[in-house]
């Protein structure tokens, strides 16, 4: 399998904190990759450079070969949309939109909005009952369910994870955490996915750690 995603000496700092102090990186297409650090290493910088929503001070991001740091904002926005799903912290559900529209959203922005995948999403994801509630009337486990759902939509090469399975208690985190990586290998996504657990880390195929602006590899566990 060929190579997704390559950082390269990724650089970005705010103000006089210098986060990211040249961050490289391979992700193999349908890849899983844990990415752990203290709070505040960056992690959340990484994968929000990844994902096209910020961009860095130096060094560059490769999707499929095309360096994404050089170019404008349409152009990022729409490998965004067609080639990347992200679950992040604040899940970033639309208000207006019932569970439903809310999945279907960036796969109808891309044209390739395909009902029966999203609705066996939902079913898996056990969110098919609550197709017609808007996200206020969701507890935060159930829109981090939505959230994934949406991620995976749209079939896209890399899913960004950022704590996917955060809100959920402990056995409701794993079985999430089993449909996903299972819906990851059925789509034949590749997966970046932050955590702060290290027994989840372990079921990916790999684990970076994010320490003093640099990855390398995890601290042994305990
Ligand atoms: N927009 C911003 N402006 C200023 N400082 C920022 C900004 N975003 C992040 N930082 C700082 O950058 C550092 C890294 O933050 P980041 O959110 O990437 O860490 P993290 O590893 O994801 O932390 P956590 O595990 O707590 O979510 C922190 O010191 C944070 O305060």
């Amino acid at each position: 399998m060929g190579i997704l995603l390559t950082i390269d000496k990724l650089t970005k700092s705010y103000g006089p904190i210098d986060v990211l102090r040249g961050v490289s990186l391979a992700l193999d297409a349908g890849q899983t990759l844990a990415l752990t650090g203290e709070s505040g290493s960056g992690k959340s910088t990484l994968m929000h450079l990844a994902a096209a929503l910020d961009q860095p001070d130096g060094g560059s991001i490769a999707l499929d070969g095309v360096d994404i740091t050089t170019l404008d904002d349409a152009a990022r926005a729409r490998i965004r949309r067609d080639r990347i799903g992200l679950v992040f912290q604040q899940f970033n559900l639309i208000p207006s939109l019932t569970v439903t529209g809310n999945i279907a959203f960036q796969a109808r922005l891309s044209g390739r909005h395909d009902p029966a995948h999203c609705a066996m999403l939902a079913q898996r994801l056990g969110i098919d009952r609550l197709a017609t509630r808007y996200p206020e009337e969701l507890s935060g486990g159930q829109q981090q369910r939505v959230a994934i759902a949406r991620a995976l939509a749209n079939r896209p090469a890399l899913i960004l994870a950022d704590e996917p399975t955060g809100n959920l208690d402990e056995a409701t985190g794993d079985a999430v955490l089993d449909l996903l990586l299972e819906l990851v290998g059925e789509t034949g996504a590749a997966l970046m996915m932050v955590t702060h657990s290290t027994r989840l880390a372990a079921r990916l195929d790999r684990r970076l750690h994010l320490s003093r602006g640099r990855l390398t590899d995890p601290p042994p566990g305990p």
